[in-house]
């Protein structure tokens, strides 16, 4: 955001243009929660957070609303375009720790935004209590006070907003947790920031929604027929069918043309009856799993939902890593690997295709625990463990993270808690496979199969169970791709 308001301002717009038009957009946001003037409690702190907060304040005083402005620190203090627009403010700046929030119908949370430097303590610590302390509905500037926008961790503590208003574009701190759930409802404003600015950003953090990957998103054409729509192996093994059940179903459901579900012989009859348009194969030992591989139509692998621990496992994800193919790597297939990780990342460094591994928290840890221990932000321990591994990585969770060894990064916000249930990661693997099975590229397979995983959830809410998953995908894709 600093790169991005110097480039507007070097381009000719003043700073304090940006800072009117933030401080109107707030006035505007309060408005909309206030629609009948109530009082509002204008807190603001020593940099240009607190200076939208003025902006916003003169605004809503000229609409007619009570306004109260609360300063921490001093006014002499201010600087810069805040020190400007703390002049065009007539009325009085009360010290914060003096004044009262009873009686107040809305409060404005102006006391940090981007330039949160340090954990909160003392007075600041004390302000942030008091608003959270209040019933009061609170509208936060840019982000909650106290929420890092990088990452979004509360640094010491931080208000909990019933509204966010942010500016040009997200920052990381709104999708992820615990960030996205303090910030409350969030509203993008436009403040005068050029697109134009974003080539010199160069960031490579993306919000997960569909324009980031719907121009590679396969769609069958005329010519098409099932084995140009690519063909998903499961390799199922021998443990917990169900999983493997699910994510077959997802694969085919996600547009594979064919999917082949690879299991030991006394599992076939489970698979055979549950499973209508998916081939099975018996899979009794390594040689089979290796004669299943000799047909290149079988263009992209999944090895882990039932797969079982232990070198069994470890040997199937090392000759499917050396087969030449896209390969899905979830569950029991990243857990094998728990005591030898670096095994796993030699054999993803020999394979010239796209790999994406799946780890809920739990599986990440097991796999990358220096990485899991030395870092507080989701976005960066999935941006470091790609360029470790090698792999795609998709840290799942409500704020699921797609990392990509290139550092891009994707967050998702549309899931729903409903999807915390037994064998939902099972589908999404299985989404992600049949993707890949239609060659797409592995980064955006992985983002758009954890996006549709999430619409799907969304759509059924509660009572949802994982079988519901795959069946919900029609529905989510006629929406995307209309
Ligand atoms: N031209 C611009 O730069 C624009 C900035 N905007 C606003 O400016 C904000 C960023 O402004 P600033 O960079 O001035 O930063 P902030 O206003 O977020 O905070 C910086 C101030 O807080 C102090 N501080 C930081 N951490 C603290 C802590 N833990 N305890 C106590 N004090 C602490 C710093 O010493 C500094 O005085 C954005 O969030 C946005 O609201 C908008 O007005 C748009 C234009
Ligand atoms: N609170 C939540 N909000 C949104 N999505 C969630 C939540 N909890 C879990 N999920 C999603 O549900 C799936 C669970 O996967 P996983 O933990 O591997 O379960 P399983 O092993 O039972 O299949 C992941 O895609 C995860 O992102
Ligand atoms: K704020």
């Amino acid at each position: 955001m600093k790169t991005a308001d110097a480039a507007t301002i070097a381009g000719g717009v003043p700073g304090i243009d940006l800072m009117e038009a933030a401080g109107r957009a707030v006035a505007d946001a309060a408005r909309g929660m206030c629609p009948v003037p109530c009082t509002v409690a204008v807190v603001c702190g020593p940099g240009n957070n607190g200076g939208d907060g003025f902006v916003g304040a003169r605004l809503l005083a000229e609409w007619g609303y009570p306004v109260r402005l609360m300063l921490l620190g001093s006014r002499a203090a201010l600087r810069g375009d805040a020190a400007v627009a703390a002049k065009r403010w007539a009325g009085e700046a009360e010290r914060f720790d003096a004044g009262t929030l009873k009686g107040c119908g809305l409060i404005v949370d102006a006391l940090f935004g981007a330039g949160l430097t340090r954990d909160l303590d003392g007075e600041a610590k004390a302000a942030v209590e008091r608003i959270n302390a209040s019933d009061c509905p609170v509208l936060a500037v840019d982000v909650p006070s106290g929420v890092d926008g990088d990452s979004g961790r509360v640094r010491g503590v931080a208000v909990k907003a019933t509204k966010t208003v942010t500016f040009f574009r997200y920052k990381p701190g709104h999708l992820l947790l615990p960030g996205r759930m303090l910030c409350g409802e969030r509203v993008l404003a436009q403040i005068g920031i050029p697109d134009a600015v974003l080539p010199e950003i160069g960031s490579r953090s993306f919000h997960n929604v569909p324009a980031l990957w719907r121009a590679g998103y396969p769609e069958p054409s005329l010519e098409s027929h099932k084995y140009t729509r690519g063909h998903a192996l499961v390799a199922a093994g021998s443990e917990m069918a169900g999983a493997a059940r699910l994510a077959s179903r997802a694969s085919l459901r996600a547009g594979a043309g064919v999917v082949t579900v690879a299991a030991s012989t006394e599992m076939l009859p489970i698979f055979k009856a549950a499973l209508e348009a998916v081939i099975v194969r018996a899979m009794d030992d390594l040689d089979d799993y290796a004669h299943l591989l000799e047909d290149k139509r079988r263009n992209a692998l999944l090895v882990g939902p039932g797969a079982g621990l232990g070198a069994d496992t470890r040997d199937r994800v090392r000759m499917a890593l050396g087969a030449g193919r896209p390969v899905v790597l979830d569950a029991d297939a990243l857990t094998s690997f728990e005591t030898q990780p670096r095994a796993m990342h030699q054999a993803i460094a020999a394979s010239d295709r796209p790999v994406v591994m799946t780890p809920h928290e739990g599986e990440f840890r097991r796999l990358f625990r220096q990485i899991a221990e030395g870092s507080d932000s989701k976005l960066e321990k999935a941006r470091a463990a790609a360029a470790l591994s090698g792999a795609v990585i998709v840290l799942k969770g409500a704020d699921t993270v797609v990392a990509s060894p290139d550092r891009r990064a994707a967050i998702a916000d549309n899931g729903t808690p409903w999807l915390a249930t037994a064998g939902s990661g099972d589908v999404l693997a299985g989404i992600v496979t049949g993707l890949l099975a239609q060659n797409m590229p592995g980064f955006e397979a992985a983002c758009a199969a954890v996006w549709l995983h999430g619409e799907a959830g969304s759509s059924i809410g509660p009572g949802l169970i994982s079988e519901d998953l795959p069946d919900a995908l029609p529905g989510v894709l006629k929406r995307l791709l209309s």
